[in-house]
């Protein structure tokens, strides 16, 4: 039976970045990878086409998909709607939400041949390999009661930030598991010294490293984690946090990697389906230039290959054709410096393929 995959272009750069990971896993499907590939629309396209930023089409479509690849979504265009549930983020968090995609993996590996493309001294990030692994399906960006509304002669805006013991035991376990099996270290970030929603937190991630004696837990403040991600990033293997904070901490991640052009993702429900996407939004500004750095969205199809349709080789391989392309000097303009060879969006994804085919 195909396993059938889902592309969401979406906004700004969204649609030039999938299109070259489109043709990596079209070259999968040539090998032999058993999946049928369509394509929908989100966010602002969908809002364009449809009046919705999740049209019930696509919504229904993803639901029948075992894995999703999205672009991005958002742009000045539809910033400025009156109708807040009509902005293109909407689709892109009504997607989490229906299917229940409460695990977001972000891994913030630097490739070699990048050191000198991050803002940071080589030997601060030579060797990097952290995992963040972020809850998504709730905390602030899903609580109620929320809004804007008048009060006492003046208006007032307010959100509300939860999460239950069963929503933090959820999102501790996968972090548990992924740091036993990697290097057995899980530092859990909150801000329990202002927060209730926090302390909660950090007894349930306490109670849970009761049944993983493997796993050296600890925990960190969200301010003096964002510090030690930019002064010391390699003391961390998993980190695990809340939605907003994973939000704010895997941006930062980014330019320990050389460029958020290269920060891949992969949201899971408890089924194993998946949507995968770059950590990056739509790039307005140099949306339609054929300069994005697809690489985070190729590396997204890695996790695919990886996650939800079971190909471990196949990722491997792609991962590879990344690291032989970097080998050979390619570099997109984010990651571009001194020595190397600029090339375009378009470039980058058939340098990648035909990479990918010589593996
Ligand atoms: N998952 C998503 O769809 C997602 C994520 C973040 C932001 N957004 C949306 O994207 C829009 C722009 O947001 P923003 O400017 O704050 O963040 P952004 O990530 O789109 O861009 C931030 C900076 O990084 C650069 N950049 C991003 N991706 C790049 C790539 N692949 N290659 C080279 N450079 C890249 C951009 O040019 C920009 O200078 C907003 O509407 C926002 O809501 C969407
Ligand atoms: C676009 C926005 C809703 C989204 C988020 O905040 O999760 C984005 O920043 C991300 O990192 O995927
Ligand atoms: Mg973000």
């Amino acid at each position: 039976m195909s396993r059938k995959i889902l592309v969401l272009p979406g906004d700004g750069i969204g649609p030039e970045i999938t299109r070259e990971a489109v043709k990596v896993l079209e070259a999968c499907q040539q090998q032999g990878l058993d999946i049928v590939i369509e394509e929908g629309l989100v966010g602002g396209a969908g809002y364009d086409a449809h009046g919705e930023p999740l049209p019930t089409a696509t919504l229904e479509r993803a639901k029948a998909s075992d894995a999703i690849l999205l672009g991005a979504v958002g742009g000045p265009k539809w910033d400025r709607l009156e109708d807040l549930t009509k902005r293109p983020e909407k689709g892109l968090l009504g997607l989490r939400k229906h299917l229940g995609l409460f695990g977001n993996l972000r891994p913030a590996i630097l490739y070699p041949q990048l050191a000198e493309a991050s803002s940071l001294k080589p030997e601060v990030v030579s060797g990097l390999d952290i995992m963040i692994v972020r809850e998504l399906t709730g905390g602030i960006y899903f609580g109620q009661p929320r809004g804007i509304e008048e009060r006492d002669g003046e208006r007032v805006g307010f959100n509300t930030y939860v999460y239950s013991e069963s929503e933090i035991e959820r999102i501790g376990r996968v972090a548990f598991e992924m740091a036993r099996k990697r290097g057995k270290k899980l530092c859990s970030v909150d801000k329990a010294n202002v927060l209730e929603v926090t302390i909660l937190w950090r007894e349930v991630m306490e109670r849970l490293a009761l049944e993983y004696p493997d796993v050296e837990l600890s925990h960190m403040y969200v301010d003096n984690a964002a510090m030690q991600l930019v002064r010391a990033p390699k003391q961390f293997d998993v980190i695990v946090t809340g939605n907003m904070f994973g939000d704010i901490l895997s941006d930062a991640a980014a330019m320990l990697t050389g460029s958020i052009g290269m920060l891949p993702s992969a949201s899971l429900n408890e089924s194993g389906q998946g949507m995968y996407e770059p950590c990056h939004g739509s790039a307005p500004d140099i949306a339609g230039q054929n300069l994005a750095n697809p690489l985070a969205t190729i590396l997204s199809v890695a996790m695919m290959l990886r996650y939800s349709l079971d190909q471990p080789e196949l990722a491997a391989r792609i991962e590879g054709a990344v690291g032989k392309v970097l080998d050979d000097g390619l570099r997109t303009a984010d990651i571009a410096y001194p020595g190397t060879r600029r090339v375009t969006t378009a470039e980058m994804g058939d340098a990648v393929l035909t990479a990918f085919r010589r593996v």
